[in-house]
């Protein structure tokens, strides 16, 4: 792969065509998925601020169990629908390790059916529901230890390139 460089001249192509090549190693028997990125808001092990989500391989979907705390409070003793939102996103993101492709998002919509509580225990399931050419069409749930439904989500995830990750390097090191 060429090499690409930043604004200030310092090659970045390096870094992204590793992390991306990461991702072929990632293929395993094991049900536990790799997070995408050490730092990744949603799930990276690396980022203080992140959510830490661990995510499994359940069927043809993925599935997590996740609570939030009180680094991501809305309304007292409620986790901030943004914070929902992030984690649902990232959830999403780890069906891409089945589908093998790269892809981003295009549109995230959730219903909040009830308030998500901090430091209470939920199940989260994603799966592809249908795929048209780059179009990935995905659902999701977060339930309580009840089973009760308290998130719905839907996402339209597009299939993209590499490049996709190279041409937005501006600033490698935010
Ligand atoms: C090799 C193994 C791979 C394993 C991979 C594993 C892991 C992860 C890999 C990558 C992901 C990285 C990290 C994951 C981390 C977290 C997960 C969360 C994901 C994110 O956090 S990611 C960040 C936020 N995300 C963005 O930063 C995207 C910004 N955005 C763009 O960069 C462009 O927007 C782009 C490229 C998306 C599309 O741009 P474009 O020009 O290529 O495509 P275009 O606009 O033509 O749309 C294409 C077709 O979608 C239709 N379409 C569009 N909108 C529609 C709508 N609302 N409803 C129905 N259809 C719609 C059009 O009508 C057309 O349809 P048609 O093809 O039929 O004409």
């Amino acid at each position: 792969m060429d090499e690409f460089r930043d604004t200030a001249g310092e090659p970045v192509g390096a870094d992204i065509d590793t992390w991306v090549r990461s991702f072929t190693r990632k293929e395993s028997d094991s049900s536990e998925l790799p997070p995408h990125h050490p730092n990744c808001l949603g799930c990276g092990p690396e980022n203080p601020n992140g959510h830490f989500l661990s995510v499994r391989r359940d069927g043809d979907g993925v599935i997590a169990h996740h609570h939030f705390d009180q680094r991501h409070v809305g309304a007292p003793g409620i986790a901030h629908g943004g914070a929902v939102a992030t984690v649902m996103d990232d959830l999403f993101g780890f069906l891409l390790y089945s589908v093998g492709e790269l892809a981003v998002t295009r549109r995230l919509e959730l219903d909040y059916l009830t308030p998500v509580l901090l430091d209470n225990p939920y199940i989260l399931r994603a799966a592809v529901r249908s795929r048209e050419g780059r179009k990935l069409h995905l659902t999701s749930t977060m339930e309580d230890a009840g089973g009760r439904s308290v998130i719905t989500a839907t996402a339209l995830f597009i299939v993209v390139e590499v490049e996709h990750f190279l041409k937005s390097q501006k600033n490698p090191r935010t």
